[in-house]
């Protein structure tokens, strides 16, 4: 039974005289690929910002999984399971591809000082369990034979997949993607529909996704929230939203 995994309401956020976001309500449900679409400028990367932490929101609630996450730093709401990649790739570029991985995991898993630095049996496992699931998701990542390779020294759609990976390493139950098509090519467009298909099947991640490709959005998505000038028009099935006049309109502008 899928139940609702974040619940957002009331959300407002206002920089200086510009309301970029206006009262701005959905939900995600555990199972489901939420997307949010809308214009240029619509809010969509301040919502985001909001729900990840980047932001303290003007006003309105964040609850994750029943507890309240609004205006908690991203570390913070890290550690309630929701995590994010970003419209410009970020990696650490000058370490490998494997480095990036573990880094993900030492920020994620509390390894004492003291045991580091002593280099104890607990620490050593961790390490190693750390090195297994490294391996595990460059390898569903298909990116292994790149392990070693500096991680700015990546093509750009291997990068996005190893940004996904350092994200999931972390097991997160909700996965925000921030336009994760953006400089991909048709056909690793078509593998990242796969790839968010499979890790919603096999790792019962949710996914809440901001993107401009319609052809990414409608095939992938569950229901989708359209943002105009900061408010939201409408929530929907894909093929509800496609043909919603106010959506259309939105897009295309006054006749
Ligand atoms: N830090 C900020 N300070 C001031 N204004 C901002 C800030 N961030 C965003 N804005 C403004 O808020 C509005 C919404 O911007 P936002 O980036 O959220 O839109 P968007 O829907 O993500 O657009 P795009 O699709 O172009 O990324 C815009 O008018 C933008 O200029």
């Amino acid at each position: 039974m899928s139940e609702v995994l974040l619940e957002v309401s009331g959300l407002t956020m206002r920089f200086g005289g510009l309301l970029a976001v206006d009262h701005v309500e959905f939900n995600v449900k555990s199972d489901e690929v939420f997307a949010i679409i809308g214009p240029n400028g619509a809010g969509k990367t301040t919502v985001f910002n909001c729900v990840g932490g980047f932001y303290k929101p003007t006003t309105g609630n964040i609850v994750m999984d029943g507890k309240p996450i609004q205006g908690l730093p991203s570390h913070k709401v890290a550690q309630h399971g929701l995590v994010r990649t970003f419209q410009n790739v970020r990696l650490f570029k000058s370490l490998t591809v494997l480095e990036n991985l573990l880094v993900a995991q030492h920020t994620h898993i509390e390894t004492g000082l003291v045991q580091g630095l002593l280099k104890t049996p607990s620490f050593r496992r961790s390490e190693l369990e750390a090195q297994k699931r490294a391996a595990e998701w460059l390898d569903f990542m298909g990116i292994r034979e790149y392990a070693n390779r500096e991680a700015g020294n990546l093509a750009y759609g291997h990068q996005r997949r190893l940004e996904i990976a350092r994200c999931m390493i972390t097991q997160p139950r909700l996965l925000m993607l921030d336009e994760p098509a953006a400089g991909l090519n048709p056909q690793e467009k078509r593998d990242l529909q796969q790839l968010i298909d499979l890790l919603r099947k096999e790792f019962g991640v949710a996914v809440l996704l901001i993107e401009h490709d319609m052809s990414l959005v409608m095939g992938v998505s569950d229901r989708i929230l359209v943002m105009e000038h900061g408010k939201p028009i409408t929530t929907g099935l894909p093929e509800d939203v496609r043909t919603d006049p106010r959506v259309i309109k939105a897009y295309l502008g006054e006749e």
